[in-house]
């Protein structure tokens, strides 16, 4: 956001010499904001005042690009959404409406999201780079319709009226200060719920957020509502600070500025966004004092975002990961022991799928497919690669919306069900790749795939059942087998009707896919569940499962028990291309 230059010279600014708040803990941050605000309201010199409102003015609207970057989105019209905010605070003015401008000011943020979403539905199909386009477009027209229509007030020349308790430069700072610590707390608030962990998730694989049972489109179309709503309280605190806004002050090239220091700072952290919000008013004004074009400014963030992209952190990201890693790691504790006995047998049929055909253009993944899978078991599932394992997952879990034939969980028929309704109808699956967000704890993540209101009580049995890492370890930190067992638990504290393992073990030492094997054996019986187990590891499969079924080129070849056969010479061919028993 561009701000009216300060006017006098002087020593630099206590803003500008802020430390940043601590980068770890989720509260702390919040109160560390507000011991920094608290401070340098008393001694920042009244001078500097107006840029150090400016920092938290950026501050505000920089947590809001914190949002949509959490969720692993990329907008290029933050100062868009600014500026309806200001444009609503500065007609309340003009029509002397009930309130003041506090209250203005956040209807300017409330006026701001549906904009939001109305930017937010591209993104339901588009990413990355084609996002950003659409955004920029927005920030572009956006750049046209606000220079045709002008600010209200501008005309009459009618400044924006502060209360009189705001009234004063250090009493607005204080003010602003206030409303940056509220809405850090807010933003810190949510990304514990399960909307920020889904924000999270859908940044790291959409396609695992939807199979735990998390709608992607509420999870986007949240993260730019409320990053609009941030922006549109930034917008309004601006109005008030420099009491007549223009169009300048919310230009494309701006948009452009705050996003790429959002990329350095990394505005996903409270402390981030204070740093932002200081580059963002000061780096300009050293350089209109140097005699510099304060355009050089902008140079400047875009080497320092290269320099971010570069290092695959921002530097609250890093500062983050060296804290981190001064702790000890995480080592799971040791498992509570225990006998599975023999893989259960299952009798009344679960899944049902009748005439399953899956095609990829040409390709032939799946043909008429038959398969039961029977309350309280464990199955598996095996066959050669590109036999159509996968493929078929996929099809149950909704993925495949084109796949024929039909497939029913507990006689209900899944059919036509997108996927977090199969979910949230009692099927869960993990995926071959890791699909567990790594910007999560272990307990946040276990909380946020269960979908359910989870104990801490609960989090702990599952945890010690498998063996995971304690809740309090990050995921970034876990190695891959860590990941896949955390995948495993969280299918498990969802409490579906079926689990479908794709690979479990990979990852895995031989040892441990075998005392994995011997966990799922306990899963029917223990968390009500039956179990596919898609496997290349034949000795797990031989040691979890009750009964087996093989795929070859996406048709089902054999089918019984895990010792009969794997003995049957086609089976042994599918696999090997020759008559070899798989003993
Ligand atoms: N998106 C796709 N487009 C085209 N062909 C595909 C696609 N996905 C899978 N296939 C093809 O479908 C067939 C089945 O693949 P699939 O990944 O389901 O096998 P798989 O048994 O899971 O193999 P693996 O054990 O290697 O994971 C293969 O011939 C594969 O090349």
């Amino acid at each position: 956001m561009r701000h009216a230059d300060a006017k006098t010279a002087g020593r630099p600014a206590g803003a500008a010499r802020l430390p940043l708040p601590a980068v770890t803990g989720v509260l702390g941050q919040p109160a560390a904001a507000l011991l920094v605000v608290v401070v340098a309201a008393i001694v920042v010199p009244q001078y500097w005042l107006f840029l150090a409102t400016s920092v938290l003015v950026s501050a505000v609207a920089l947590l809001g690009l914190g949002i949509v970057g959490r969720a692993g989105m990329n907008s290029l019209c933050q100062l868009s959404f600014a500026a309806v905010g200001a444009w609503t605070v500065a007609q309340l003015n003009v029509w002397e409406s009930p309130g003041t401008l506090i209250l203005w000011t956040f209807a300017g943020g409330l006026a701001a999201m549906p904009f939001g979403v109305l930017i937010g539905l591209p993104a339901l199909r588009l990413r990355g780079v084609h996002l950003a386009v659409v955004t920029l477009g927005f920030a572009a027209a956006a750049d046209v319709v606000i220079a045709a229509v002008n600010f209200p007030g501008v005309d009459t020349y009618q400044q924006v009226i502060r209360p009189t308790f705001i009234a004063t430069d250090r009493q607005y700072f204080v003010y602003a200060g206030l409303m940056f610590v509220v809405v850090a707390l807010a933003v810190e608030l949510l990304g514990r719920t399960r909307m920020g962990a889904a924000w999270r998730a859908v940044r790291f694989s959409e396609r695992a957020t939807a199979a735990s049972g998390t709608s992607v489109a509420r999870a986007k179309l949240s993260a730019f509502a409320l990053s609009a709503f941030a922006a549109g309280l930034s917008g309004g605190l601006l109005a008030g600070q420099v009491g007549m806004i223009t169009a300048q002050n919310f230009g494309t090239i701006g948009s452009l500025a705050l996003f790429v220091v959002a990329v350095m700072a990394g505005t996903e952290y409270v402390g981030g966004a204070l740093f932002g919000g200081v580059l963002m008013a000061f780096v300009p004004e050293l350089f209109r004092r140097a005699g510099v074009s304060q355009d050089w400014a902008n140079v400047l963030f875009g080497v320092g975002a290269v320099q971010a992209l570069s290092q695959g952190s921002s530097i609250s990201e890093g500062m983050a990961r060296k804290l981190r890693a001064r702790r000890p790691a995480a080592v799971p504790p040791p498992r509570t022991p225990s006998d599975p006995g023999a893989p259960p047998l299952g009798t009344e049929p679960l899944l049902e799928v009748t005439g399953l055909g899956v095609r990829f253009g040409q390709v032939v993944a799946l043909q008429d497919v038959d398969l039961v899978v029977p309350e309280g078991t464990v199955m598996g599932l095996i066959g050669p690669n590109g036999a159509g394992k996968s493929t078929l997952t996929d099809a149950l879990s909704g993925f495949l919306p084109s796949a024929t034939g039909s497939v029913t969980l507990g006689g209900r028929s899944l059919d036509g069900l997108p996927v977090h309704r199969r979910a949230a109808a009692g099927l869960r699956r993990t995926f071959q790749q890791d699909r567990v967000p790594t910007g999560l704890t272990v307990g946040a993540y276990l909380r946020f795939a269960a979908h359910r209101a989870v104990t801490r009580d609960e989090l702990e049995e599952v945890r010690d059942f498998l063996g995971c890492p304690s809740l309090e370890a990050h995921v970034f930190d876990l190695d891959v087998g860590s990941r896949r067992l955390l995948e495993v638990a969280a299918t498990i504290l969802a409490r579906p009707r079926l689990i479908v393992l794709d690979e479990p073990a990979a990852g895995l030492a031989h040892a441990e896919s075998l005392a994995l094997a011997d966990r799922l054996i306990e899963v029917p019986a223990r968390f009500g569940a039956s179990v596919l187990l898609i496997e290349h590891d034949l000795d797990m499969v031989r040691r979890a499962c009750a009964s087996v079924v093989v795929l070859d080129f996406g048709a089902v070849i054999a089918a019984g028990p895990p010792a009969e056969v794997l003995a049957r010479p086609e089976v042994a061919r599918a696999y090997l291309g020759d008559e070899v028993a798989l003993t």
